[in-house]
C-alpha cells in the first residue's frame, strides 16, 4: 500500500520532507500540498520534478479524500490548527516542532487525540532517531558512565532571520533539547532558570543572544544548555553527559580530517538540513510505516506537550530572571509505551 501524503507548508523543511518522501523513502507518495504562497508551492514541486494537487488552504489538504496522512511543515503558530483538523478528520499527522505555541495549545491536541481514542499524532522531534544520540543513550542505559549527574549542551546556529526574537530561542530552538534530554535521561524537568550573557553584536534589538538555560531534573541532574543562534561559525549541536564513572559525549558528524597548508582541520556543518539528514529520513520512514500499519509509535502529542510545559516555564524564567518550577501533570495511561 502507498500512503498518500498531503503536505501543508512548502518552505525549507516542507521541501526537504517532500523530497525525501518522494525520492528517498519507501511506501509514500505526496499527492497534495498547500502554502499561503501558492506560487512558491508550485515552484517547489517544479524544482523537484513532482506533480501534486496545490491548494491555497491547508484545510483543503486535510479534507481531501485523496490524502491518507498529513505533514504539517508550515510556520510554528499554524501547527495546532492543522493538527487538530487532522485529528478531527481521523487522519495520521506528522507535525513539525513545536506541536503548538504553548502547553495549553498542546493540551488541546492531547485531549482531542485521547477523545478520538487512537494515536494519530507524531511530533517532528528527529533527534531520538539520530544515530549519535541513539549511541549516546545506549552508553547511558548500559551503565557505562554510571548515573548521569550533569549535562552540558549547546545548540548553535550560524545566524537567524530578523523576525527571530528572544522567546523563539525557546519555542523554536531549545524545544529540540527540551524533548531529547527527557528522552536521553528518562527524567523530567523540575525547575528552570535562564541567564543572559552579554549579547552578541551580531544579534538585533529584539533578540538576546546567547542565552543559557539551567535545569534541575526530578532525579537531581543539573543541565546547562547554551543557545547561541548567531554563533557565526556553523551549525553545532553539543551534548556531554557527566556520570559517576565517566563522561559520554555526542559524536561529531563524520568529516574528513584534512592536513593542508600546515593546518590540521575538519569541516563543521552550517545547516540543520545536513546535520540531521539521516535522522529526518529515519523519523519519516517510521511515520510512513506506522501510519500505514495504523499504529504510531514515534514522539507523541504527550511528548510535544511535555516539551511545551517546559518551554512555557523557560519563557517565564526569561522574563522573571528567577528559578521557575516546571509542572508536568502525570502522563495519561493512553500514552503509556507498550
Ligand atoms: N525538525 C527540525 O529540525 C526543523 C523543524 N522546522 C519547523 O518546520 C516549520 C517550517 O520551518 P521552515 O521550513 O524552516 O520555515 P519556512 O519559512 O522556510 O517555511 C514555512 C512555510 O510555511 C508556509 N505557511 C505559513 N503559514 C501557512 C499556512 N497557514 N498554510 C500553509 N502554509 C503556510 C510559508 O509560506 C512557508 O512557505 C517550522 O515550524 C519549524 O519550526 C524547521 C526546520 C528544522
Ligand atoms: O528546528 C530547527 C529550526 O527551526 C530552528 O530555527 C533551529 O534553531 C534548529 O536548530 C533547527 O533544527
Amino acid at each position: 500500500m502507498t500512503l498518500r501524503l498531503g503536505v501543508i507548508g512548502t518552505g525549507a523543511i516542507g521541501q526537504e520532507h517532500i523530497r525525501r518522501c518522494s525520492k528517498v523513502l519507501q511506501g509514500a507518495r505526496v499527492v497534495a500540498v498547500s502554502d499561503i504562497n501558492v506560487d512558491g508551492a508550485k515552484a517547489a514541486l517544479n524544482r523537484l520534478g513532482l506533480e501534486a494537487e496545490v491548494y491555497a488552504d491547508g484545510h483543503e489538504v486535510v479534507k481531501s479524500s485523496e490524502v491518507d496522512a498529513v505533514l504539517v511543515t508550515s510556520w510554528d503558530p499554524t501547527h495546532e490548527e492543522f493538527t487538530l483538523a487532522a485529528i478531527a478528520a481521523g487522519k495520521p499527522v506528522f507535525c513539525e516542532k513545536p506541536l503548538a505555541m504553548t502547553a495549553e495549545g498542546c493540551r488541546r491536541i492531547v485531549d482531542a487525540e485521547i477523545k478520538f481514542g487512537k494515536r494519530l499524532v507524531q511530533v517532528g522531534f528527529m533527534r531520538p532517531y539520530d544515530a549519535g544520540y541513539v549511541a549516546l543513550k545506549k552508553v547511558i542505559t548500559d551503565g557505562e558512565i554510571g548515573e548521569p549527574l550533569m549535562l552540558h549542551c549547546a545548540h548553535r546556529n550560524p545566524t537567524v532571520p530578523e523576525n527571530y526574537v528572544t522567546d523563539m530561542a525557546i519555542t523554536n530552538t531549545l524545544i529540540h533539547e527540551l524533548d531529547v534530554l527527557r528522552w536521553l535521561t528518562e527524567d523530567d524537568y523540575k525547575t528552570v532558570q535562564v541567564v543572559f550573557p552579554r549579547t552578541s553584536s551580531k544579534s538585533h534589538a529584539k533578540l538576546k543572544d546567547p542565552q543559557i538555560v539551567l535545569f534541575e531534573t526530578h532525579k537531581g541532574i543539573r543541565i546547562d544548555v547554551e543557545i547561541f543562534v548567531n554563533c557565526a561559525y556553523g551549525y553545532d549541536i553539543q551534548c556531554e553527559v557527566v556520570g559517576e564513572e565517566g563522561i559520554a559525549r555526542l559524536p561529531e558528524p563524520q568529516s574528513v580530517l584534512l592536513r593542508k597548508e600546515a593546518k590540521l582541520s575538519e569541516t563543521i556543518l552550517t545547516d540543520w538540513k545536513d546535520r540531521f539528514i539521516d535522522a529526518y529520513d529515519v523519523e519519516l520512514q517510521a511515520f510512513i510505516n506506522d501510519a500505514t500499519a495504523g499504529q504510531l509509535q514515534g514522539p507523541s502529542a504527550w511528548d510535544g506537550y511535555a516539551a511545551s510545559v517546559a518551554a512555557d516555564a523557560c519563557i517565564k524564567a526569561q522574563n522573571s530572571g528567577a528559578i521557575e518550577p516546571v509542572e508536568l501533570p502525570a502522563r495519561p495511561a493512553f500514552y503509556n509505551k507498550s
